[in-house]
């Protein structure tokens, strides 16, 4: 039934199954054969997108996530032309941050940090950990506020460019299955966890209102145990974090190795007959 062909039709009859089928489209998807063709595939990426933001006004906001992340994403950001990198207008924040000083090891800024040259450090922007975990997220929401200001929407932050990671359980940023993410700031925009099922169990996250209204976003995925959860996001199946966190305006990019590819829907199927998306394999 079609929602724009009977105005007589009230809301319950509306199947909302086969609108989200005919009116969703489906992530682009890039799917690389090794670490330097994914490195390259997402230069290509980071190259176009930022030709067009360098031509607007204002900051470049970049959202990443830690864990794998890191370096994939330094060499494919370094591979662009070094006119693209115009480091007064680029700001780059953390998705998530694990609650350790910056030196731990298991800091996401700290792994940044350690492959970035020392004098480009002023481009992340900081989160303050201090002793109180609920400051913590307020300052940095403060932080996220004053740097986003010319790109909030109303009341919520707009990434120009977000790429995200994932566990093997669905969890992106530090939003776990099971809804642990407790938002304590003032926008709702930050949020801590202190039960992380993965170490170190006290965490900082942007929350779904933070991640939803990036105007791009990109999944960095590899390895095999993410493959269903890949699955997942191509689906829009809304049981798993990952999936959750897809942006309101679906401009949304996987890139992902052949063995996190392994469960999409071959490019034949009959699963994946939609003429609306976008090709799944490059
Ligand atoms: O703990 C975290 O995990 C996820 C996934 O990490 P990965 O090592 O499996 O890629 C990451 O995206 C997040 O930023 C991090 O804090």
């Amino acid at each position: 039934m079609s929602m724009f062909q009977d105005d007589d039709i009230l809301i319950d009859d509306y199947d909302f199954d086969d609108y989200k089928i005919q009116y969703a489209m489906r992530p682009e998807i890039h799917v690389s054969g090794d670490d330097v063709e994914m490195v390259t595939q997402l230069k290509n990426y980071l190259t176009k997108r930022l030709k067009y933001l360098l031509d607007m006004p204002g900051t470049i906001g970049i959202g990443v996530s830690g864990g794998s992340m890191p370096p994939i994403f330094t060499k494919a950001l370094f591979a662009c032309d070094a006119d693209l990198l115009n480091w007064r207008r680029i700001r780059i924040f953390m998705v998530d941050e694990r609650y350790v000083d910056k030196d731990d090891e298991q800091s996401n800024l700290g792994t940044y940090l350690k492959l970035f040259p020392p004098e480009l450090a002023y481009v992340f922007v900081p989160i303050p950990i201090c002793n109180d975990l609920s400051l913590t997220a307020r300052l940095y929401e403060d932080n996220l506020r004053r740097i986003l200001l010319p790109e909030q929407s109303g009341t919520s932050p707009r990434f120009d460019l977000l790429f995200l990671g994932c566990g093997p359980d669905g969890h992106t940023a530090s939003l776990f299955p099971g809804d642990r993410a407790e938002h304590v700031t003032e926008y709702g925009w930050v949020g801590v966890v202190q039960d992380s099922p993965k170490p170190p169990k006290t965490r900082i996250t942007l929350s779904f209102a933070s991640l939803k209204f990036a105007k791009h976003s990109a999944f960095i995925i590899t390895g095999a145990p993410k493959a269903h959860v890949v699955r997942a996001i191509w689906d829009r199946d809304n049981t798993l974090p990952a999936s959750m966190a897809r942006p309101y305006n679906d401009r949304l990019t996987l890139f992902v190795d052949e063995a996190a590819a392994k469960s999409l829907p071959s490019r034949d199927s009959s699963e994946e007959s939609d003429s609306r998306s976008p090709q799944p394999f490059d």
